[in-house]
């Protein structure tokens, strides 16, 4: 899966932004290490060489703007989502909004072939074969990095953080975010995303970018919260309002292996100011196409904190292009047990979670909002009867 570069890149820091570039083609030992160090520092970084087809990647974003391109009644035949299928502006069960609409697809084949169904009605084989053949590149990829990393962290068992991915009953889940252009107005915008129900947007909805001072970040926010679905401007004209397209939130799962098609959007909360720029290629010169990877909650757990599982969110789209994302979530299967590894409890760093089960941890998900810490209710210092547990070290 990681191919060999004839002339393999320098690692570099992305500089100021603050997020590393790994190239996957390196020697293992070198790449294992900056693995480690990247998800031990950051949570977050880049890869490139990572051997995903071109053209799997392109089959893949086709498929997806086929589907939103569709008319909003063909679109919600697909949805609601439950929490699988199509959904439009609501995220979750508990009130979360933003300027997306979304397909979320199990990864495992023989459940998004089902829902295929109701997504390409006319050549529903051909909508589930694309998302398998990505799907399952991108899962190769995900355990690839977390076997890199178990050989960074010095694990003595370095399959033991993919393993859980690559079981049949994996709970992984793909999911394809579109964020309409910003050129529609907002009675377009309305329009493309199907408004199934009432949505309320809140301050938190809304955020300030640039050079805004507190009180006109403030201000400019409240103005914000009063026409949504606007960009505003302050009264000085220099501050930009930014709404937020999909909020502040960390995974859930073990890893995650984002894509996008190169417009601006995300954004990860630490190193601050750090904004996926897409690989801006020109010159003659052909840069690897890139992915995102983060650690997810459930990979913090298992290494005992040591490995940070990042907030990010994703901006509202202020281009003129489509922004498309497709994310693979790595997960173990819905009854498995998360837990520290045992030798990640050490007399300096005690056992900081309780085990839990991937289905109690999503069914926990559920029932908070998106920016919620769940990970920190399963701290053992919060749970006086489960804190003995010694005896599954
Ligand atoms: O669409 C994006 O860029 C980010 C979305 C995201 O973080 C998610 O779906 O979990
Ligand atoms: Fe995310």
């Amino acid at each position: 899966m990681v191919v060999p570069s004839p002339t393999p890149a320098r690692s570099v820091a992305a500089g100021a932004l603050g997020i590393p570039s790994i190239d996957l083609s390196q020697r293992r030992d070198r790449v294992a290490k900056l693995i480690a160090r990247a998800c031990e520092e950051v949570g977050f970084f880049k890869v490139i060489n990572h051997g995903v087809p071109t053209d799997a990647i392109a089959r893949m974003e086709a498929a997806g703007f086929d589907f939103f391109s569709l008319p909003a009644h063909e679109k919600q035949k697909a949805g609601p989502p439950n929490p699988l299928g199509y959904g439009s502006r609501n995220i979750g069960f508990n009130g979360d909004t933003g300027e997306l609409e979304y397909l979320l697809l199990h990864a495992n084949n023989p459940s998004c072939s089902q829902k295929a169904k109701m997504i390409n009605r006319k050549d529903p084989l051909k909508f589930s074969c694309v998302v398998n053949e990505y799907v399952e590149a991108v899962r190769q990829l995900a355990c690839e990095i977390l076997e890199m990393l178990g050989e960074g962290l010095r694990l003595r068992d370095c399959g033991a953080l993919s393993r859980p991915i690559r079981d049949c009953d994996s709970d992984s889940l793909v999911r394809i975010n579109h964020y309409p252009p910003c050129y529609c107005t907002n009675k377009k915008v309305e329009d493309e995303l199907c408004t199934t129900t009432t949505t309320t947007t809140t301050t938190t909805n809304t955020v300030a970018t640039a050079t805004a001072t507190a009180t006109a970040i403030a201000a400019a926010a409240a103005a914000a919260a009063k026409s949504s679905s606007t960009m505003v401007m302050n009264n000085s004209s220099k501050h930009k309002i930014s709404r937020v397209g999909f909020g502040e939130h960390s995974d859930p799962q073990i890893i995650s292996i984002l894509r996008s098609n190169g417009v601006d959007g995300l954004q990860v909360l630490q190193p601050a100011a750090a904004a996926a720029g897409g690989e801006a290629g020109g010159g003659g010169v052909w840069v690897p196409v890139a992915f995102f990877i983060n650690v997810g909650d459930l990979l913090q757990a298992m290494t005992n904190g040591r490995l940070t599982s990042i907030r990010h969110r994703a901006m509202a789209n202020s281009s003129y292009k489509s922004r498309l994302s497709i994310i693979f979530f790595g997960a173990p299967p819905l009854h498995s047990l998360i837990s520290p590894l045992p030798e990640m409890i050490t007399a300096d760093s005690p056992r900081r979670y309780r085990p839990f089960t991937w289905a109690e941890y999503k069914k926990t998900m559920y029932s908070l909002r998106l920016s919620q810490d769940r990970l920190d209710l399963f701290r053992t210092d919060r749970n006086d009867e489960l804190t003995d547990l010694a005896d599954l070290d």
